[in-house]
């Protein structure tokens, strides 16, 4: 996710620094160092904290020295606590972020909470950050940015799962792969354009300006949905997200 975002976040004049052992293929403008001694004197107006939650108690305490007076920590890993991170970095002021991955593409949706010490500087300049790589919105909890986690962080996984389950289902109506994925895609693509134009009609009505009655959509909705399996597969899709997210705090 940390590429996916620098990616963007190189589109703007800071000094970047990435410390990753394993990094490969980093933007030219930003240094690579493979070690934080190689680092170690060195002070940072924001420290991002972009590995795995599992790792962020072995790895992140030793960046609290390089974290310069009025910087802040800005965390993208899921559910880990503001709190817990401060507490580990030196009561450090500390934002949460849960960006999702087409923020490789600058079309992520990120949401931003302030932590411990954060102050109002802090928030403008994190929003301002992560919206190079797409939209943001800003919660005050993070009992509220662990479900944002579940519907958007987590939600392109939902999403390419769908498109692939969708695509199989039509190579089981005698079409290729190539011919399944260009026709699972573009009427995906274009059927989100449309109800992502300004002004357009609701989610329901664009639905039911498809199916005709006794058609063919309503009989395919009626597979898919009639008795709300898809619904309450959806809804428990959200709640086993965000539950992990807590167990994760
Ligand atoms: N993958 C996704 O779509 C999203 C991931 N996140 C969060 O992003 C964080 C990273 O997740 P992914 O990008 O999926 O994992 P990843 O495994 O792709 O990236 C983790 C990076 O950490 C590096 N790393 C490992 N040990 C290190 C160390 N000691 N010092 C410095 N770097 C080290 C690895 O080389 C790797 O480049 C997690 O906290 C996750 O919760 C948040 C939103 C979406
Ligand atoms: O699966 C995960 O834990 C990360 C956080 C949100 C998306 N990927």
């Amino acid at each position: 996710m940390g590429s996916a975002l620098l990616s963007q976040w190189v589109n703007g004049d800071e000094s970047i620094t990435v410390v990753d052992p394993m990094a490969t293929d980093l933007p030219d403008s930003v240094k690579l160092v493979r070690d934080r001694g190689e680092i170690a004197s060195e002070s940072f107006d924001c420290i991002i904290a972009a590995v795995k939650p599992q790792l962020i108690d072995e790895v992140l305490p030793d960046y609290a020295e390089n974290l310069a007076k009025g910087g802040y920590v800005l965390s993208i890993a899921a559910g880990y606590s503001a709190p817990r991170l401060s507490k580990l970095m030196g009561d450090a002021p500390v934002v949460r972020t849960m960006p999702n991955l087409p923020a490789a593409i600058g079309r992520g949706v990120s949401g931003l909470c302030p932590g411990p010490h954060a102050t109002d500087d802090h928030m403008k300049h994190a929003e301002a950050f992560m919206s190079r790589a797409g939209t943001t919105i800003a919660v005050d909890s993070e009992e509220k940015l662990d479900r944002v986690t579940a519907v958007a962080g987590s939600g392109p996984g939902y999403v390419f799962e769908i498109a692939r389950a969708y695509a199989e289902a039509a190579m089981a109506q005698g079409f290729s792969e190539d011919d399944a994925r260009d026709m699972v895609l573009g009427t995906i693509g274009g059927a989100i354009a449309m109800a992502s134009e300004p002004g357009a009609a609701s989610l329901e009505d664009l639905r039911n300006s498809v199916t005709s009655k006794g058609g063919t959509t309503a009989a395919g909705l009626n597979a898919l949905n009639g008795d709300n399996g898809l619904s309450d597969r959806l809804h428990a899709t959200l709640q086993a997200a965000y539950d992990r997210a807590v167990e994760l705090r």
